[in-house]
């Protein structure tokens, strides 16, 4: 089966070293889109994707998004929509990633300088966006231009969907996939998505379903500047006071979600999935490991998997305007907002879980009897995703993981969210895969974040013979 894939492997293992060099000049542009002053380094990523589309002999097109709702005057960066062949006797594949990564700043603990690739001798790659997303991203230009070398006939017609504000809650992007569905995207087979992780460092995975996430902003503000806390403190009631209050009301410690009206919401436990958790090559002490501690709330396999899967989660993120430098300033913070999201599953609904968390802060707040004002509001929302792994794109990456790994996939169903999934799903009435290529050591989001040479190359003949599997794959 899939007969010119050794050529194809051998190929990517001659380029991998060019191939580690386009993923350096990638972390080398620090596309942070939840930093307005990073803009044009965001959209200098699309860019360079762009350019390096066209070398490749796609044609490309940069679409504007408009304006960024919550910021009237800074444009959103361009999507760069793609594609590779459109021979009407090959199957169609469109794939997603992101271009945007998160924020990364050497102070914040960073081992090497976050923008600059560092490969180690041990073949980790460290850098911001190694694993999420640029190496992904990178992996189907990789594999075409392995293709074009070995000269191995490209098996589908590619169609690349790679947006710049994914780590913001893909802003505007809702609009264009609905709008291109029948359009730009009206010949896609199936969608593949390669942005998530295996849930241990050796076993590969294919995964059906992502949590949602709704992320919230509480802002107290009292006085109308920062204050002296030996001159105001004990006559002035304090905005950080109330908010560490709004905010401890939250959740427990043990990560139960206090606000009421959220675990109503929660589909009920099959006997089905009572059964699917046991099978899953997945260790508490893997977990410990990716953790890089043992303060888990659970002390078993199922109830850790279930808890990331299948049940929603509250975490506090930060708290903008509060002093939080070394050091000890005596300032009264005059306007603090605290930032907390809920990561969200079936069958939750988003208008539902707003108006429960709204009430519930004003709720905490109006009991403090404070003087000072109060608003809570949704930043971004995005919806949770489980799709039916019983397709033929399901069964092409299961093939692939086979021929490159030499195992059968894990089936898994994901904590984290990619707010489009359902999108693409909804908008092209097609089967949506998610295959990843990093492993769960990778720290994604996290300080000295990184990727395998191992897992970003035989990610790469992945990518690669998943698209000749879904060329000979018979239809369900
Ligand atoms: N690799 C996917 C990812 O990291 N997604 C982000 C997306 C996001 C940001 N805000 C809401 N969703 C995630 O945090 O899961
Ligand atoms: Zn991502
Ligand atoms: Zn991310």
């Amino acid at each position: 089966m899939a007969p010119q894939l050794d050529g194809y492997f051998a190929e990517v293992d001659k380029l991998s070293n060019h191939f580690i060099d386009r993923l350096a000049k990638a972390v080398a542009i620090p596309s942070i889109s939840s930093d307005a002053s990073r803009r044009p380094d965001v959209v200098r990523m699309g860019e360079f994707l762009a350019a390096e589309l066209k070398n490749l002999g796609a044609s490309v097109e940069m679409r504007p998004l408009g304006k960024q709702p919550d910021k009237p005057d800074l444009d959103l960066p361009p999507v760069v929509l793609a594609r590779y062949g459109s021979d009407k006797n090959k199957r169609t594949i469109l794939v997603y990633g992101h271009y945007d990564v998160q924020p990364a700043e050497k102070s914040d603990g960073w081992s090497t300088e976050p923008f600059t690739l560092t490969v180690g001798e041990d073949g980790r790659m460290f850098g911001r966006g190694s694993t999420d997303d640029k190496g992904p991203v990178l992996g189907w230009l990789n594999a075409i231009e392995a293709h074009q070398k070995a000269g191995v006939d490209f098996p589908v017609n590619l169609l690349m969907c790679f947006e710049g504000m994914e780590e913001y809650g893909s802003e505007g992007l809702d609009e264009l996939i609905e709008k291109e569905g029948k359009g730009y995207f009206a010949d896609a087979d199936a969608v593949c998505i390669s942005d998530n992780y295996w849930l241990g460092t050796e076993k590969p995975c294919l995964t059906y379903g992502l949590r949602g996430c709704n992320y919230y902003s509480v802002e107290i503000s009292g006085p109308g500047a920062d204050l002296h806390s030996g001159v105001f403190g004990g006559t002035a009631q304090e905005p950080m006071t109330d908010l560490v209050r709004v905010l401890g009301s939250l959740v427990d410690t043990n990560g139960k979600i206090q606000v009421p009206g959220i675990y109503e919401q929660v589909a009920p436990v099959t006997s089905d999935e009572e059964g699917l958790y046991d099978g899953i090559a997945f260790t508490m002490e893997t977990l410990h490991e990716s953790l890089g501690s043992k303060t888990t709330v659970f002390e078993d396999k199922k109830s850790t998997l279930m808890a990331r899967w299948r049940y929603p989660s509250l975490s506090v993120h930060g708290v903008e305007g509060a002093f939080s430098a070394p050091g000890a300033k005596t300032v009264i913070p005059a306007k603090v907002i605290g930032k907390f999201s809920i990561r969200t599953v079936p069958d939750m609904d988003i208008d539902k879980t707003n108006e429960a968390v709204y009430s519930y802060v004003k709720q905490v707040f109006a009991k403090l009897n404070s003087k000072n004002s109060l608003k809570v509001y949704a930043q971004h929302t995005g919806k949770w995703w489980v799709a039916s792994p019983n397709h033929w794109n399901f069964r092409a990456a299961g093939k692939a993981t086979e021929r490159v790994w030499g195992v059968k996939p894990d089936f898994t169903r994901e904590g984290g969210s990619i707010p489009v999934t359902l999108t693409f799903e909804q908008a092209t009435g097609k089967n949506v895969l998610l295959l990843p290529m990093g492993s769960s050591t990778d720290g994604a989001h996290s300080i000295n974040e990184k990727l395998d040479k191992r897992n970003y190359i035989e990610g790469i003949k992945l990518l690669g013979a998943y698209l000749h599997y879904v060329a000979e794959e018979p239809q369900n």
